[in-house]
Formats: structure tokens, C-alpha cells, sequence
């Protein structure tokens, strides 16, 4: 279980006053749930996904994961402890090949190629064109999301975070990435916390996680929060109540 508590995280502003990036946000996850964190940009879905995986140390606030508190570990700890996060813009690693990431990634050096190809082509990539090639510039933005989504499933962690999987995902490439979660979620192995906005994500989770202005402003089952955002949605606009 992920257990957040009256987490803040503030930064110094230019007049140097304080900015409230996240405001005592608390929020429970169950065991293998699969949990989306949606809500407008700047809302600070990143900074609290970054926040769980130790990359934004929080100002106040603890976080525990299966009872423990992890607040004050690494990310290579927290790492060890089962937790993984995939960045919104992944880095590239020039000198390793796809092959050699996933064999870190999965801790296993007799990974065989028959397993590699697999987590390959649960992302939609056709493995033996990229299995040698080197996760530098020549990858595209699209190639080395789903390359690093790869080598989360090639992880086995028990709390994978994945920040918007869908952006510059092609849709041929993204329909084998939303049967992926479906399967992964079906499988019960993992905790899953998908930060998105596509429907197509939204639609798989159990439950919705709303955040706003550094703070929750909804958490449910996703029957109950999905209509109440897209309600929202059109009575905020102006133009579309009046269409
Ligand atoms: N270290 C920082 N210093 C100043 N501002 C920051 C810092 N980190 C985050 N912010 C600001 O906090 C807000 C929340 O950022 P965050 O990346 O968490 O939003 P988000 O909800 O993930 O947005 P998006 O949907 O656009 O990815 C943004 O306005 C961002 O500019």
C-alpha cells in the first residue's frame, strides 16, 4: 500500500517568497490498484509522482510504502524497494543498447532474447529492429518512451508510475501500450499510477485521482470522478454550455 501524508512541497519564488508546489496533499492507494492522476497542466501530478520515487525531496510530509517509510530514502532505494518511474521525457543513454538497459533494468544478465523481444513488443516496438541499437540521439522521442516503458515492465516493480505513457506515441503503438496496462492490471502483480489525460487510460483505471493547483481536488472510483470531470469540463467553459 502507498500511503501519502500531508505532503508539501514549496520552492522560493522570484520575490523571494514561497510557492506551494504541493499543499499537504494525502491520498491512499491499495495494493494493485490501477490508479490515474489527471488534472490541468501545472497541477503538480509530476512533482508528486517525483516526490514517491525520491527525484523532489518534499518540504513536510511523509511517504510510506507498505508501511515503511520511505521518506527519506534514495531513489536507488526506493528503487530496490519495488518502486520505478517512468519520466514524461525519458533520458537517453548513449553507449547502452536497448538490449543492455533491459538486462540492468530486470537485474538479470542471462535475460534471453526470446524475454527481451517480449517486453519490446508489449510497447508496440518490433524488437529485433531495436534490440542492438544504442539509446542515444538517433532514437526518436517516441522510440525512447517506449523503450523506457520497456525497461519498467522488464523491472518487475511493485509500484510502477508512469508519466503520461501516451505523449508522442503513435496510435498504432498506443493501442499496444493500453493493452499492455490492461494486462499488467489484470495480471495483480503491480500497484500501478499512471499520470494521463487520454480517456483510453482513464477508462482502464479503478480509480481517479484529480489534482489541482498543488492539491487533490477529487479521488474516487473512476465511475464516480470521470463524468463529474467531463461535467466540469463543459460547464468551466463558457462556449461550449452555450453550444
Ligand atoms: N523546482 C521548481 N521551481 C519552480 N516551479 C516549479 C518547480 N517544480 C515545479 N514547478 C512548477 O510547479 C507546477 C507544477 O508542475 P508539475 O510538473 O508537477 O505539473 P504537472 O501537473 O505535471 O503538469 P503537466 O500536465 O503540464 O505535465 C508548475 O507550474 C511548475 O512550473
Amino acid at each position: 500500500m502507498l500511503e501519502i501524508r500531508h505532503l508539501s512541497y514549496q520552492v522560493s519564488d522570484e520575490s523571494g517568497g514561497e510557492l506551494g508546489i504541493l499543499n499537504d496533499v494525502s491520498l491512499t492507494i491499495a495494493d494493485h490498484k490501477f490508479v490515474v492522476v489527471t488534472g490541468p497542466n501545472g497541477g503538480g501530478k509530476t512533482t508528486l509522482a517525483k516526490a514517491i520515487m525520491g527525484l523532489v525531496k518534499p518540504t513536510s510530509g511523509s511517504i510510506l510504502w507498505n508501511g515503511e517509510d520511505i521518506t527519506g530514502l534514495s531513489i536507488t532505494d526506493r528503487a530496490r524497494k519495488g518502486i520505478s518511474y517512468g519520466f514524461q521525457q525519458p533520458p537517453r543513454f548513449k553507449g547502452l543498447r536497448v538490449r543492455d538497459l533491459l538486462e540492468l533494468a530486470s537485474g538479470r544478465q542471462d535475460l534471453s532474447h526470446e524475454e527481451e523481444c517480449q517486453y519490446l513488443t508489449r510497447v508496440g516496438l518490433c524488437a529485433n529492429d531495436y534490440i542492438d541499437r544504442e539509446v542515444d540521439a538517433s532514437l526518436s522521442g517516441g522510440e525512447v518512451k517506449r523503450i523506457e516503458i520497456a525497461t519498467i515492465l522488464a523491472r518487475s516493480a511493485g509500484l510502477m508510475i508512469f508519466d503520461e505513457p501516451e505523449a508522442g506515441i503513435d496510435l498504432w503503438s498506443f493501442s499496444r501500450l493500453t493493452e499492455t496496462f490492461r494486462q499488467l492490471h489484470d495480471e495483480k502483480s503491480a500497484t500501478l499510477v499512471v499520470i494521463s489525460h487520454q480517456e483510453r487510460i482513464i477508462d482502464l483505471a479503478d480509480e481517479i485521482v484529480m489534482v489541482s493547483g498543488g492539491v487533490i481536488t477529487q479521488h474516487g472510483p473512476k465511475e464516480e470522478i470521470f463524468p463529474q470531470i467531463l461535467a466540469n469540463t463543459v460547464s468551466g467553459c463558457s462556449y461550449m454550455k452555450e453550444a
